[in-house]
């Protein structure tokens, strides 16, 4: 009872713990895209207008260093080498601009990065000359080294260049910067060409006490002089657009991570906490389950014995397979209990049938198992000695970490009579070495080798020298995974003692075993 309360807590733990999680994710993550919304305007404006009047400022440098610089050193400019030269260097030296070129006849007849223009490339109308008689070009198409780009120009009587902001502001190219010229007529301000166009009606100035001005739509720097001005404007629903749709994107990134780790987050609390635990607790609790699968006897084909292997339902009803939970066992350090649990089971069960001590047994064990004693002691505490010869003890594929102490155990085991035999041979560390090292008295041959064998191939030969090696050693010989009779006949011819495998029987429960094996065996007691 306590125990059912016990898992119904952890089951539910496990639910709220990941509902919580996603669920504390999902808040944090909302929250922060809501304060991120509410400061986003307030956080960058100020960034922004700094960015921009560096941006006006270094224009204006610019445009005053190099294209006008050049206009007083060339009136009358030629496309040669010393003009070229000359308008290259104004290039490298401007930061925004670039692609300085020679305007003459409504053409670009050559530039700084292109040379020769060939053929030249005819100039739009300006959108607007400025005050100081800059004539700005919003899409004028320009040569760029062997390329062409578009976008505004700036030109002061016979050289013209690119404005190029790349570098100029940290979101460059954003459908929220405008450009706009305005004339002021009478004081009042008149929409004259540019980006776009806007009502110049209460606006407030700028928080922080600069040229700008700001309403519910726009930013923009103020108008400096009196006719006509170019104003820098920042499009705030456009501006918050981009930005919405930056965060939905986010938004949509997030989710998809957090229902990745949710999913994810479950499948390894399933396999790093879920089932360690429930193995733990499956262990302690006696959930274990003993199958058999009958062992044959060549010769004769009757059913002599049987290996021993544990099942393991969890509490969800799954079949767990011992290759997944021993492994676990293993990482619990629960590989005594188990053992002790399988040994005592099937000692119990098999007395229960009549069948303990007139059929042979194959257990597996551990190797620290042996090593220690352990099973031995178990053994000899629960059977009479004239049982011993009929205990094999496999040694299961596992990493040796003491071969003497094992080489030992093995030795002790032998020395009182049982069996012991090395499992999946041909696998893992059950090689020659161990072999030489560990004394046993039988060999399992791994099923692997003899699917495949019963034709002629690698396996085949395989197979013939793991047998021969085990005949010289005088070890008895046990084919597993034998699932054909072609599998069978071909380990007749090689003299094998015994054979288990699915051609005989899957392994069985206790009571299907004893209708399976009772013809051979008799379980009267004597
Ligand atoms: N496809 C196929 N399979 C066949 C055939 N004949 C037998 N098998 C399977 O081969 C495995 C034989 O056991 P194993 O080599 O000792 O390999 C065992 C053994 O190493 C380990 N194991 C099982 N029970 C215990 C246990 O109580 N203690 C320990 N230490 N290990 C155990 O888990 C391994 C896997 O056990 P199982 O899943 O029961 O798998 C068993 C059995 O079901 C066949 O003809 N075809």
């Amino acid at each position: 009872m306590i125990n059912k309360i016990k898992r119904t807590y952890f089951h539910l733990g496990k639910l709220q713990l990941l509902s919580l999680l996603l669920l504390s994710t999902l808040l944090i993550s909302l929250s922060l895209f809501t304060i991120n919304s509410i400061h986003t305007w307030s956080q960058h404006k100020d960034n922004l207008v700094r960015q921009l009047d560096s941006l006006s400022a270094g224009i204006a440098h610019d445009l005053k260093n190099s294209l006008a610089a050049l206009n007083n050193q060339y009136p009358e400019p030629l496309c040669d080498h010393k003009t070229m030269m000359a308008m290259q260097q104004a290039d490298y030296f401007a930061n925004f601009l670039t692609s300085i070129s020679i305007v003459k006849d409504n053409l670009i007849v050559c530039s700084s990065t292109q040379g020769m223009i060939n053929p030249p490339t005819i100039l739009i109308e300006p959108d607007w000359i400025s005050f100081a008689g800059v004539k700005v070009r919003q899409h004028q198409t320009v040569p760029f080294f062997e390329d062409h780009v578009t976008g505004r120009t700036a030109q002061i009587g016979n050289f013209l260049a690119y404005l190029d902001y790349s570098n100029a502001i940290s979101e460059p190219q954003q459908p929220w910067l405008k450009y706009i010229s305005y004339y002021n007529k009478d004081g009042d301000l008149n929409y004259l060409s540019g980006d776009a166009d806007f009502v110049v009606n209460d606006f407030t100035p700028h928080s922080d006490g600069s040229q700008w001005y700001e309403n519910q739509s726009w930013l923009f720097s103020q108008c400096i002089n009196e006719n006509e001005c170019l104003l820098i404007a920042i499009d705030i629903p456009a501006y918050f657009a981009a930005n919405q749709s930056m965060l939905f994107l986010w938004g949509c990134i997030l989710v998809t991570v957090l229902i990745l780790v949710g999913l994810l987050g479950n499948h390894v609390h399933h396999h790093l906490f879920s089932i360690p635990r429930q193995v733990r607790h499956g262990i302690n609790d006696h959930q274990l389950t003993l199958h058999y699968q009958p062992i044959l006897e060549m010769a004769s084909g009757n059913i002599i014995g049987c290996e021993v292997l544990s099942r393991w339902r969890t509490q969800d009803n799954q079949w767990i397979r011992p290759d997944e939970f021993i492994a676990i066992v293993e990482q619990n350090g629960q590989t005594a209990e188990l053992t002790e649990q399988v040994v005592l089971t099937c000692i119990r069960d098999l007395s229960k049938v009549g069948m303990l001590g007139k059929v042979k047994v194959g257990i597996n064990a551990f190797p620290a198992d042996i090593a220690s004693g352990h099973i031995r002691n178990l053994l000899c505490q629960q059977l009479p000695k004239e049982y011993y010869s009929l205990f094999s003890i496999e040694l299961t594929e596992q990493k040796i970490e003491n071969l003497k102490a094992l080489s030992q155990g093995v030795q002790d085991l032998r020395r009182l009579g049982f069996e012991v035999a090395i499992d999946d041979f041909g696998t893992g560390f059950s090689n020659l070495e161990a072999l030489r090292e560990v004394n046993v008295s039988a060999l399992k041959i791994d099923k692997s080798f003899i699917w495949g064998a019963e034709k002629p191939s690698l396996k085949r030969s395989l197979v013939e020298h793991i047998v021969n090696i085990a005949k010289s050693l005088e070890l008895h010989i046990i084919a597993e995974g034998v699932e054909t009779t072609e599998q069978l006949e071909y380990l007749r011819t090689l003299d094998v003692d015994y054979t288990q495998g699915f051609l005989h029987s899957r392994p069985v429960s206790l009571e299907e075993f004893v209708v399976k094996a009772k013809q051979y065996v008799n379980t009267e007691s004597s």
